[in-house]
């Protein structure tokens, strides 16, 4: 274990990140900085939630020199919130040695961009296409760009991003520093990588396995037809903190939001059709834990760092590996634990060897829960939603009603009417799904063998089949003994940055 102490990095700096709680570097921070202060072109590999924006963030905010007006870094990630997110980790990084850092993106008000450019801020994140768009009007000068960063590298050279990627990279200075890091880097993304970078280093936290252990990983087999009735029946037995439900398409995220709706979760939607404000209000709503099922298709799946995602769902199983690694992968972060269910239809199980495959991780079958184990699960919620009010202890003010049902009735009748009341019972309101079909099984690739090519670039919503081969094969099934929860709480206070 390395101390950020112990790591190159000026007083200054090591005061702002003393303040945001982090003592220890992780390993992709200790083996990344020492080598990026001395300007070297890293590839940095690590898992999800290990704390890739701070390995890249502080050696790039030790070089900025805060006399100068110019902009000398520049961040390029591929999704509006994951832009906001990095910009807020890096101002909070840089805001002793007062660096000025400016995110600029899609669906936000471009002249209001242009204005807080004037402020000249020495650290840019961004998107791509917002980015093209200021350089293309020349309110962006890129010039003077000593280091620059792909976050999420192999989305953001993967075929849907590439064209824009190289028209940027064409007015940063070829001096540059590059620094390119991601959980993922399948081998011809590397290539491609290598292509913008000198010389670089290839750090790579090497773990047995893709994914973090503190994830345990489900999958439970369902017809097209049953998955919505055992996604209710799951959220009731496994009781999630908050929870993140992936989708394959826009529509099926809207449909399943308000399915969830109709059944009384406090669930929204987000995908790349809604309104910027949109996407941000629901994610404020999601942060807060006003809604505790986040639907979405993979527009958040990279890169966002939302503490207290105890369950993320794989409602339709993703058609590549490394979108599964990113997805299950937005839980267990920062050493916390998380749970991840995938549902495969009968048809599609060979994805799921394909997926296992590449992480090197097998994932258990979960069965699928019974209508009273889901009962009995929300039963359990409100049991614990009692104690809870018990232990907090302020009482008073219903004792003498208290007193007036207990002279009346049995003690055991007037609990047992409080637990009816509090458990919210199953719903079986009929809910309209449109089906999917499911992912074809005919062509095998061979995961990752295929060139990426993207539909739908902003949003992430894959086109192309890259299943391999791989048979179905049983697993064993896990009961439902105790309610499903990983062992960490939510803490008090969540990342609410906006
Ligand atoms: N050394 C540290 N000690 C404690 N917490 C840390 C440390 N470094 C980063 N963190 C926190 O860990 C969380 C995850 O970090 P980050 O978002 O950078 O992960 P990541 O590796 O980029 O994940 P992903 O692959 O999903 O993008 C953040 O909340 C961050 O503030
Ligand atoms: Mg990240």
């Amino acid at each position: 274990m390395t101390l950020f102490s112990e790591l190159p990095i000026s007083p200054v700096i090591l005061k702002s990140i003393k303040r945001m709680g982090f003592e220890e570097a992780t390993p992709i921070q200790s083996g990344t900085i020492p080598l990026s202060v001395e300007g070297r072109d890293i590839i940095g590999q690590a898992q999800t939630g290990t704390g890739k924006t701070a390995a890249f963030g502080i050696p790039m905010l030790e070089k900025i020199d805060v006399k100068s007006p110019n902009i000398q870094g520049l961040i390029i990630a591929p999704t509006r919130e994951l832009a906001i997110q990095v910009s807020e980790e890096l101002y909070k990084i840089g805001s002793d040695k007062r660096v000025r850092v400016l995110s600029v993106y899609g669906g936000q008000d471009i002249q209001r961009q242009i204005r807080a450019m004037k402020k000249n801020p020495h650290i840019i994140v961004g998107t791509p296409g917002r980015l093209l768009d200021h350089i293309n009007r020349r309110t962006l000068k890129l010039e003077n760009v000593q280091t620059l960063v792909l976050d999420e590298a192999d989305e953001m050279l993967n075929m849907g991003f590439i064209d824009d990627i190289e028209s940027i990279l064409k007015t940063v200075p070829d001096t540059r520093q590059t620094l390119l890091f991601s959980a993922t880097m399948p081998g011809p993304i590397r290539k491609i990588a290598e292509r913008f970078m000198s010389n670089p280093e290839t750090v790579s936290v090497k773990t047995k396995e893709m994914t973090v252990e503190n994830i345990e990983q489900f999958f439970v087999k369902a017809h097209e037809r049953e998955k919505f009735d055992v996604l209710s029946r799951l959220l009731n037995v496994q009781s999630p903190e908050l929870a993140i439900v992936f989708g394959r398409t826009k529509r099926r995220v809207d449909e399943l939001a308000r399915a969830l709706e109709i059944r009384g979760y406090m669930a929204e939607g987000i995908h790349g059709d809604l309104t910027q404000a949109k996407r941000m209000s629901v994610l404020k709503k999601f942060k807060e834990g006003r809604i505790d099922v986040l639907v979405a298709t993979d527009v958040a799946a990279r890169g966002l760092d939302i503490s207290g995602v105890t369950h993320v769902y794989n409602y339709d199983i993703p058609q590549d590996p490394e979108s599964y690694v990113h997805r299950i992968g937005r839980t267990g972060r920062a050493g916390r634990t998380g749970m991840a269910m995938t549902f495969v239809t009968p048809r599609e199980m060979n994805y799921l060897r394909v997926v296992e495959q590449t992480t090197k991780k097998k994932m258990t079958q979960l069965r699928p829960p019974s209508s009273s184990e889901a009962l009995e699960g929300m039963q359990r919620t409100a049991v614990d939603s009692l104690k809870e009010t018990i232990e907090k202890n302020n009482l008073e003010e219903y004792k003498v009603l208290a007193r007036e049902l207990m002279n009346e009735n049995e003690a055991l009748d007037v609990i047992a009417a409080a637990l009816k009341t509090l458990t919210k019972e199953p719903d079986s309101t009929p809910v309209e799904i449109t089906p999917e079909k499911p992912l074809s099984s005919k062509k095998h690739g061979g995961g990752g063998s295929k060139p990426y090519r993207k539909d739908d670039k902003k949003y992430g919503n894959r086109g192309g089949n890259r299943s391999g081969g791989g048979t179905a094969s049983k697993g064993g099934s896990k009961p439902y003994n105790s309610r499903q929860r990983p062992a960490t709480r939510r803490p008090s206070s969540s990342r609410t940055e906006g």
